[in-house]
């Protein structure tokens, strides 16, 4: 008989001890329980991904009830706790008691017998005092505050109030705990965005029109992807609309010669290859022989013919692409932190000293590419995180080095998204301030 816990917990301990992947880890699971009901499918995900979400809250409430800190705990133990803790808080539906034997039941099968004791008497502590546990102070401690209510590090929290002020932040740690839509990029160059709605109507999927460009929906109501007909028939792609405004944004013209320096699993490149109508073409690299694979899945399944996906690492120098490039996306590989709200675990994996090897890796990638800019041509730099770190400081890094100016980006984006930064060339979207993940794109030109 199959116990979800047990595979909650394994679960579980691949993403937080093992530090892979939670998308991945959750996604290889619900392939391997396809047979499970949706029930039974739905909760593993709710509380694997409920206890990523509030892992350090978790963590706040055992440690009122434990004299053993978290972090001093057996791993397997302490990620027990954690998802026990979790559905007593936020699942009314599971009686505490249910939750508390399962938990004591967990522990002994994974050979903690002699732990039995502990997990019992902290998990019945919160069970009967949940409702006393006294948390941060929002105005005596603003920063453990924010960490304890939306789990969120404190070093994270502490360097995005210094940048955005604590009511801003408040704003994006909650918009991130909150479920969206899956949002999705029309290919309106396979057919119209009525047929698309349509279609996926016709499944019963619910659709709803995204806000900053006309072809980005968001749906919901779907078990599998792959079983969404509109989707097997090359008609849309999962795309965030943050990520559908750094083609916009790139603005490709008729014939234009693209590289994606760093494009798997290629939806920029596909969207680029989308506006160019066939002409042209993108060249899509990335640097595992896995992941241009994957992208050439994609060029397949959706049939198109101005791309091609190749084997490249970015920082090392390509001396046939010098000079070839109308347009060089560098979506660069960042902390992620904009889309913590899609992949929770990102925030407890990121450390300052991880951060600093990113923004080398960064700058290595813009110091080797920025050649292969045709004179004239343009450089988006873009990631998916909200610090200035990786974002306006290396853009002004990258220009006091290198023959490049800022463009603004004013004639490519809506009103709505139009600033000071949009004029000055540069783009900061914000979860919770805009309605998109956190985004960073940048418009160079290159001028001699
Ligand atoms: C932010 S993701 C790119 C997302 C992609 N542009 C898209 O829209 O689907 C960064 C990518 O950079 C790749 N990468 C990391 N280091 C690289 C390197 N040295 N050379 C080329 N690609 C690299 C990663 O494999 C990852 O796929």
């Amino acid at each position: 008989m199959i116990n979800l816990r047990e595979i909650i917990l394994g679960a579980l301990m691949d993403i937080v001890e093992e530090e892979q992947y939670s998308h991945i880890v959750l996604k290889d699971v619900l392939e391997k329980y396809q047979y499970l009901d949706k029930r039974d499918r739905a909760f593993i995900t709710r509380v694997t991904e409920g206890t990523l979400e509030n892992m350090l809250q978790m963590d706040y409430i055992i440690e009122r009830f434990s004299k053993v800190k978290v972090e001093n705990m057996k791993l397997v133990i302490r990620n027990i706790l954690r998802m026990s803790v979790y559905q007593l808080k936020y699942m009314d539906s599971v009686p505490d008691s249910a939750v508390c034997n399962e938990g004591v039941r967990l522990a002994q099968k994974r050979g903690f017998y002699q732990l039995k004791g502990f997990v019992n008497g902290v998990l019945r502590s919160v069970a009967r005092n949940l409702d006393k546990v006294e948390y941060p102070s929002k105005e005596k401690q603003p920063l453990l505050y924010l960490s304890v209510t939306y789990s969120m590090p404190e070093w994270i929290v502490k360097s995005w109030c210094e940048l955005y002020g604590f009511d801003a932040v408040e704003k994006i740690c909650k918009d991130m705990h909150e479920e969206k839509p899956t949002s999705i990029r029309c290919n309106l160059d396979k057919t119209e965005k009525e047929q698309i709605i349509e279609s996926l109507k016709e499944q019963g999927i619910q659709v709803e029109q995204s806000p900053y460009l006309d072809y980005a929906l968001g749906i919901r109501g779907y078990n599998y992807m792959k079983a969404v007909l509109a989707f097997k028939r090359g008609w849309f792609q999962v795309q965030d609309v943050s990520s559908m405004l750094v083609s916009e944004i790139a603005a490709p013209k008729w014939g234009d010669y693209c590289i994606d320096v760093c494009a798997a699993p290629g939806g920029k490149s596909l969207h680029l290859a989308d506006m160019l109508h066939g002409s042209g073409h993108v060249e899509a690299r990335d640097i595992t022989d896995y992941k241009v694979r994957l992208m050439q899945e994609n060029i397949e399944r959706i049939g198109v013919i101005n791309m091609s996906a190749t084997l490249q690492d970015a920082t090392v120098f390509d001396p046939e692409s010098v000079e070839r490039a109308d347009i060089l996306l560098a979506d660069v590989p960042c902390s992620g932190l904009g889309v913590i709200g899609k992949k929770a675990d990102i925030r407890y994996k990121m450390t300052p000293a991880k951060q600093t090897e990113i923004i080398k890796l960064q700058r290595k990638i813009l110091d080797t590419v920025w050649k292969y800019v045709k004179v004239g041509g343009t450089l988006i730099y873009s990631t998916c995180t909200i610090g200035a770190e990786e974002n306006q400081y290396n853009v002004k890094w990258f220009l006091e080095n290198y023959p490049f100016v800022l463009e603004s980006i004013d004639p490519y984006i809506c009103d709505e998204l139009k600033g000071k930064t949009t004029s000055a060339g540069y783009l900061q979207l914000l979860p919770g301030i805009h309605k998109s993940d956190g985004f960073f794109i940048a418009r160079l030109k290159r001028v001699k």
